[in-house]
């Protein structure tokens, strides 16, 4: 009994940390615009993938694409939120911090356009 008791309470912690996470995606999607076209694309380059038939590496980069683009729109969104929290008034560092971290999603964003591009140019018949 007493053995089980830690390995229970690791099991809950475990299950509120993913809890915690799921919220965070859930309330993401549903306040964010860009958050939605990101995860409206993943879907249809999936049905793409599956109608194209990708082979396995293609699928991986896909996947790493995908997984990549929303992992990095989730981070802006907690950095936009972490810049409103310390102020609501008009700052540089504010703007430039919303702004870099904007930046990397539309470095990451163009290049999975481009990788997608590529992929699905190599399954067209010309
Ligand atoms: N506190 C601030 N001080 C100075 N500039 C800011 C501040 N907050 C936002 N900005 C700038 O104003 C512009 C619009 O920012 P906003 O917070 O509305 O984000 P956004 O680009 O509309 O993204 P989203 O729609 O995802 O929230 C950006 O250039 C941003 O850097």
């Amino acid at each position: 009994m007493d053995l089980k008791e830690p390995r229970n309470s690791e099991w809950k912690r475990f299950y509120k940390s993913f809890w915690f996470a799921s919220t965070g995606i859930v309330q993401t999607f549903k306040t964010e615009r860009n958050f939605q076209i990101h995860v409206v694309v993943s879907i249809l380059m999936l049905i793409i993938g599956l109608l194209l038939s990708f082979t396995k590496l293609e699928w991986v980069i896909l996947l790493f694409l995908i997984g990549g683009m929303l992992s990095l729109e989730l981070i802006n969104t907690a950095l936009e939120h972490v810049v409103d929290l310390v102020t609501k008034e008009k700052r540089p560092l504010a703007k430039a911090a919303k702004d870099a971290a904007a930046g990397a999603v539309l470095v990451y964003a163009i290049l999975s356009v481009i990788i997608g591009l590529i992929i699905v140019y190599g399954h067209l018949p010309i």
